[in-house]
């Protein structure tokens, strides 16, 4: 694991966007499409809009959430909406959205239909995660109702998610979907959160989720 520490968070949504650019035209470089896996939650909004003014071929760019909430998109806790508003707008309205959630009343019944759309996108080019201070992160939680079939080596693709401090229904790509990205990046912010990630290397994944993908990631960090 890595850290990069900035003094503020427009610096880290400055320095984040720099470093997520370098690195998706460095995968455009090397291939026709790049995959671009991210966050929801209230952590990236001002990295999602930094990066959306940076100028790349984003018609080549396939960007899907870490995970979703069960909820229609005109939910305020809707993570696509969020991204429709503060990433795929400006330069990077052009990159391609692959759903992360449908019409179906549950996240069961919503997934077969789900799965086909992530047909050549794996594995992910480039990752993106944010962290709860429970050490959730996407929605593997602790305590998840199942979370063991979702960090499993032969976990499906995606798995639907409840959990006590998760408000509805979720869908999460799996462990080894997301621990098999190229190149993994984590943003957190505050004190709380930094003590969180520095006491979830040690611990077992199955307690603390962001511990399964810190070995490679660079935690970039603001106060
Ligand atoms: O519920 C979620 O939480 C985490 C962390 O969100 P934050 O609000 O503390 O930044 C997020 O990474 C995940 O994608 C989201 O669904």
């Amino acid at each position: 694991m890595q850290w990069r520490e900035y003094p503020d968070r427009e610096l880290l949504a400055m320095g984040l966007a720099d470093a997520l650019a370098a690195s998706l035209k460095s995968a455009l470089n090397l291939h026709d499409t790049a995959s671009f896996c991210v966050p929801g939650g209230s952590s990236p909004g001002e990295v999602f809009a930094t990066l959306s003014g940076v100028s790349l071929d984003w018609g080549r760019v396939h960007v899907f959430l870490n995970d979703e909430r069960w909820v229609p998109e005109s939910d305020p806790r809707s993570n696509t909406a969020l991204l429709r508003r503060t990433l795929l707008t400006g330069n990077a309205a052009e990159a391609v959205l692959v759903p992360m959630v449908n019409d179906a009343p549950t996240p069961e019944a919503g997934i077969p239909d789900l799965v086909a759309g992530f047909e050549g996108e794996l594995p992910i080019s480039l990752l993106l995660l944010g962290m709860g201070q429970d050490m959730h992160t996407a929605s593997l939680f602790p305590g998840g109702d199942r979370l063991a079939e979702a960090m499993a080596d032969d976990a499906p693709l995606l798995v639907p998610m409840r959990a006590p401090h998760a408000d509805e229904p979720r869908v999460t790509l799996s462990r080894p979907v997301l621990a098999g990205a190229m190149e993994t990046h984590v943003l957190i912010f505050g004190d709380d959160k930094r003590t969180a990630v520095e006491r979830a290397e040690g611990m077992d994944p199955m307690q603390a989720p962001i511990a399964a993908f810190l070995r490679d990631a660079t935690v970039h960090w603001a106060p």
